[in-house]
């Protein structure tokens, strides 16, 4: 957690030694550390909207029972993601490093300067827990072949990559020349990174191309335009791009919980999630299950 002091001013004396210190950090050290991620799942909306109402309750002088049951609540959400993080495998130096060059870099500066083809932007990295359960499956499913399906700056395609054997590959499908050239920069600073073969291209292109030619893969990770969902996993299925027995993961299938909130509050990625689910549900051909981890994670196996 953040705090701010000004060590001056604690001291008494402002214009002797005014120095900002956020959680510990000296103002050189500031200026190097990148912008800390909004929330951008369902659970750490819900603890922001929870220290907001406790906050409001704190101005408006509610009872202290109330402000307790309120602190209690905000406590046991908010609590959550840290210890998950702190029980969790630590995830590697090429790892760490890659995610903080993307929370580095400015995202809407490459943007308006037309380097990149759409707004694009360091919450969209999946991270530490995303990664290190897609790292176990590739362990568990003992997988040698994967697809990935948007790959941004490469985190899940590098955590899935360090679970793979020597000879294992995985397909990265990137619409971004940037992004691609970000990600293999990052790559190359890890043993794992030869194992990613990044295809510039709609994914969808790439991935027609992929079944002409007989290609099949045990896991396919989609985690792309989601508007493009219900395309990829149609294709998924009536080509052979899935291996018997073969596992598709799909991110974001909660959607920062729009497609269960009231259908007015939806976005269009909301709107498409929600029919993309509806789609996989209806669908005899598979059976699947939708995690709740982080912004959801929805796992799908052919019958
Ligand atoms: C949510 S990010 C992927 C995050 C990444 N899997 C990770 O774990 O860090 C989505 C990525 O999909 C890419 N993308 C969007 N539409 C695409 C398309 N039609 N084909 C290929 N990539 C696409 C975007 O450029 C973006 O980099």
């Amino acid at each position: 957690m953040c705090f701010l002091t000004i060590w001056g001013r604690r001291q008494g004396n402002v214009s002797q030694r005014s120095r900002f210190s956020i959680g510990g950090l000296t103002m050189s050290q500031l200026l190097t550390t990148p912008p800390v991620a909004r929330p951008v799942t369902p659970l750490g909306i819900l603890v922001e909207k929870l220290e907001n109402v406790r906050k409001l309750a704190e101005n408006e002088e509610v009872s202290a029972s109330l402000l307790n049951a309120l602190q209690e609540v905000e406590a046991l959400a908010g609590g959550l993601d840290p210890y998950l993080d702190e029980t969790t495998t630590e995830e590697s130096a090429a790892l760490a490093n890659l995610a903080q060059k993307t929370a580095q870099e400015d995202w809407s500066k490459r943007f308006s300067d037309g380097e990149t083809v759409r707004q694009l932007e360091q919450e969209m990295l999946s991270g530490h827990i995303e990664g290190q359960t897609l790292k176990i499956f590739v362990s568990m499913m003992g997988a040698k072949r994967i697809l990935e399906v948007g790959m941004f700056t490469g985190y899940s395609a590098l955590a899935m990559a360090e679970a793979l054997p020597e000879d294992g590959c995985i397909i990265a499908c990137e619409v971004d020349q940037y992004v691609a050239d970000f990600a293999r920069s990052c790559f190359d600073e890890s043993p794992h990174g030869s194992k990613i073969d990044i295809k510039v291209a709609p994914a969808l292109e790439t991935m027609q191309g992929l079944a002409e030619t007989q290609e099949c893969f045990d896991l396919v990770f989609i985690d792309a335009d989601k508007g493009g969902y219900i395309d990829y996993f149609k294709l998924l299925l009536e080509s052979n791009l899935l291996a018997p027995g073969g596992i598709i993961c799909v991110d974001n299938t909660l959607l920062q919980g729009q497609p269960y909130l009231p259908e007015q509050q939806r976005t269009a990625n909301g709107e498409a999630i929600a029919q993309f689910n509806r789609f996989v549900a209806d669908d005899d051909r598979v059976e699947q299950v939708l995690l709740p981890l982080r912004d959801g994670l929805t796992l799908i196996r052919r019958k």
